[in-house]
């Protein structure tokens, strides 16, 4: 067993299911498929040799049953993610080759039927979330056997009968089979999992105010018929002809015992009821804060990026596949935050055609990856249950009035342009904002042009660049056109989103005005796009964006960003760094080397190249307006036609290896 089984195992997976991320499977491109999306191999020094590992692949419209001899055929897999699927039973036969198998999540697919026999014999099953399916039948006692069971989520399926006491004998330390058909008491180890874990069956005892009925002991006196038990002194039979039609005192004392139990228990079912419906209110917000909070620590804690569930820690629609990652345990149940002030506790949208497409609670349930952390906050990629792909902007230190940001945000919302990036909906409460916007999913210019250097990247041609600059500055001239005091703010390479055809689209607008002081301290890759003059950085202009748009040509022609060590070293900025190459001799030695393999075109990347240092200009006057930039740079690239054939050759380009 190698790495060449493993990548047969997955090409077989892939040929039975065709999903949307199978799709970028690409056997062609390379033996290993350690660089596929969604999976993570070992070191090749490990002393297994290189092997798949973690194969997740959440909500990846996998629709399809898992034939036998494919996945389990990956045999070093210590995790498994295919949750928000509509992955179907059966599971496959030979599940249980997956030995080494530590953390299954199946959340949300259409499984049914019992949960599979080759689930209960995974021995090293440290975290499994079978939750929101339709499995049914008991819950199996063989739970029991799994030694180092930490997490088993059941919630949400169609389970029934009691639960088995033996689950109490695994380590578990997050539970949960919230809203299945299951009756009985509920083992005593467990009640420490609290109310959340059990609601939504019909069970009984502690953690639930409900008693079980064979703890409610009566005083016999109440219990019993016969010929005086009830009307006799408690003694049963001989009671004197005195007392005959009157009560006893034990049978008083059991009748209100029994009437103060029975108004508890009226009373507990009232505070369940009430509870139940004051947390599904509650949840989105309390969730969206403590999953920020848990997304937050990851950003923090690692640049890299990391799948992460949109969800609470702390509720009962725990975390999955953020328990997985590394050895890092994120903090649970913390992270509520109390929302006061009259907001309302939804997304606004913008739009009629997107009105409403989704909700917060979508949202909530949504998996996430931190695409970044910028100057307003942190950005996240969420993928809703249907697949629907949007960023989510968390924006940090906003320093205006609600009434004051509701405007400008809306004011952002009604723009509309084709090289604009879309701000589809927003959040608003005092404690979190959160901006939603469509997913780009070719991600930024910057990583574009700098984020892959391997071999195996596809260069970036002339007509590309040149496409991209056009519309990036179609973008930015329509802003400009809303009105005089209308900037960008915050022109830069990773605030070009581009589609998958490659069209660029500005991003971020608006923000600058909106945020509070620490977005004044710049960071050092904002500073290199930055005009001269602009000394508070709230405070933009459109002709300190002309300035941030030649830097960003400067770029695009010399692959290099405002922020590259070679500028460092020699302490000047990108504009000033081109200016003397270029007062030297009109040398192409500032271009991109990939640009230079298309010697044809220089002519137009020298006059693209002036107008970069144009825009530059220290003087702000003595930059072109935005709508001249724009013609310019038509002028150059040849407009409309020219570059519309660019596009169509390069929608021909493998998107996935460009990155
Ligand atoms: N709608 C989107 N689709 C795809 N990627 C996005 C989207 N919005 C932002 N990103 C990417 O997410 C990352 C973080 O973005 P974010 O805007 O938070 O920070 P930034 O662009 O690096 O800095 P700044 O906040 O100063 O603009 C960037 O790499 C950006 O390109």
């Amino acid at each position: 067993e190698s790495l060449s089984t493993d990548l047969s195992a997955l090409l077989s997976f892939r040929s039975a299911l065709r999903g949307r991320t199978l799709s970028h499977w690409n056997n062609t491109a390379a033996a290993s498929p350690c660089s596929w999306p969604g999976i993570q191999c070992s070191s090749s020094s490990s002393p297994t040799g290189q092997r798949v590992v973690s194969l997740r692949l959440p909500a990846a419209s996998l629709s399809s049953a898992i034939p036998d001899n494919t996945l389990s055929n990956l045999t070093a897999l210590r995790t498994l993610s295919l949750r928000f699927n509509f992955l179907p039973s059966p599971l496959p036969s030979d599940f249980s080759r997956l030995s080494s198998l530590r953390n299954l999540y199946l959340r949300s697919n259409r499984f049914s039927g019992p949960i599979p026999d080759s689930v209960l014999s995974l021995p090293n099953l440290v975290r499994l979330d079978l939750s929101e399916n339709h499995f049914s039948g008991p819950i199996p006692s063989a739970f029991g056997n799994l030694t180092r069971l930490r997490t088993l989520f059941l919630q949400g399926n169609s389970l029934s009968g009691n639960i088995p006491k033996e689950l109490t004998s695994s380590p578990l330390e997050q539970f949960n089979v919230s809203g299945n058909s299951l009756n009985g008491s509920i083992p005593e180890g467990l009640a420490k999992f609290g109310v959340s874990a059990f609601a939504g069956n019909d069970l009984c005892g502690k953690p639930l105010a409900l008693v079980c009925s064979e703890d409610i002991s009566l005083p016999t006196g109440t219990a019993a018929g016969g010929n005086s038990s009830i009307f006799g002194g408690g003694s049963g039979g001989g009671g004197s002809g005195k007392r005959k039609g009157k009560l006893s005192g034990g049978a008083i004392a059991g009748i209100a015992i029994g009437c103060v139990l029975g108004f508890l228990l009226l009373l507990a079912l009232l505070v369940c009821l009430c509870r139940s419906k004051w947390n599904k209110k509650s949840r989105s917000v309390n969730a969206t804060a403590a999953a920020i909070k848990d997304l937050e620590f990851y950003a923090v804690k690692d640049d890299e990026k990391r799948v992460a569930g949109l969800e609470s820690g702390g509720s009962s629609y725990a975390n999955q596949d953020v328990y997985s990652v590394g050895a890092m345990q994120l903090p649970k149940g913390g992270g509520e935050l109390e929302v006061n002030g009259g907001f309302e506790k939804k997304l606004v949208f913008f739009g009629n055609s997107r009105a409403k497409a989704f909700d917060l609670e979508d949202l909530l349930r949504a998996s996430a990856e931190v695409l970044g952390k910028g100057t307003y906050g942190t950005t996240y990629k969420a993928i809703l249950e249907d697949g629907t792909m949007v960023a989510v902007k968390r924006l940090k230190d906003v320093n205006v009035p609600a009434s004051e940001y509701k405007e400008k945000i809306e004011a952002i919302g009604r723009m509309e342009n084709e090289n604009l990036g879309s701000l589809m909906a927003y959040y608003y409460s005092n404690d979190e904002k959160l901006l939603v916007y469509e997913y780009m999913p070719m991600g930024s210019l910057s990583a574009l042009l700098h984020g892959n250097k391997g071999a195996s990247r596809t260069p970036l041609n002339w007509e590309t660049r040149a496409a991209i600059a056009l519309g990036a500055a179609r973008g930015v001239e329509y802003l400009h056109s809303q009105d005089p005091s209308t900037s960008h703010g915050n022109i830069k390479s990773s605030n070009i989103l581009l589609t998958t055809k490659h069209d660029a689209r500005v991003s971020d607008f608006g923000l600058a005005s909106l945020a509070g002081s620490s977005a004044s301290s710049t960071p050092n890759r904002v500073a290199g796009y930055r005009a001269p003059e602009v000394t508070d950085p709230r405070k933009v202009s459109q002709k300190a964006d002309v300035y941030s748009f030649g830097v960003l040509l400067l770029e695009l022609l010399t692959g290099k960003a405002p922020t590259h060590s070679l500028l460092n070293e020699e302490g000047i900025d990108l504009p000033r760094w081109v200016q003397s190459v270029v007062c030297e001799e009109w040398s192409s030695e500032v271009f991109d080397l990939d640009l230079l393999r298309q010697q044809a075109v220089e002519e137009e990347m020298v006059r693209l190249l002036q107008l970069g240092v144009d825009c530059t200009a220290q003087y702000p006057d003595n930059r072109p307006p935005m709508s001249e930039v724009r013609r310019q740079i038509e002028e150059i690239c040849g407009g409309g036609g020219q570059l519309a054939g660019a596009l169509e050759e390069v929608k021909e380009v493998d998107v996935a290896s460009t990155l």
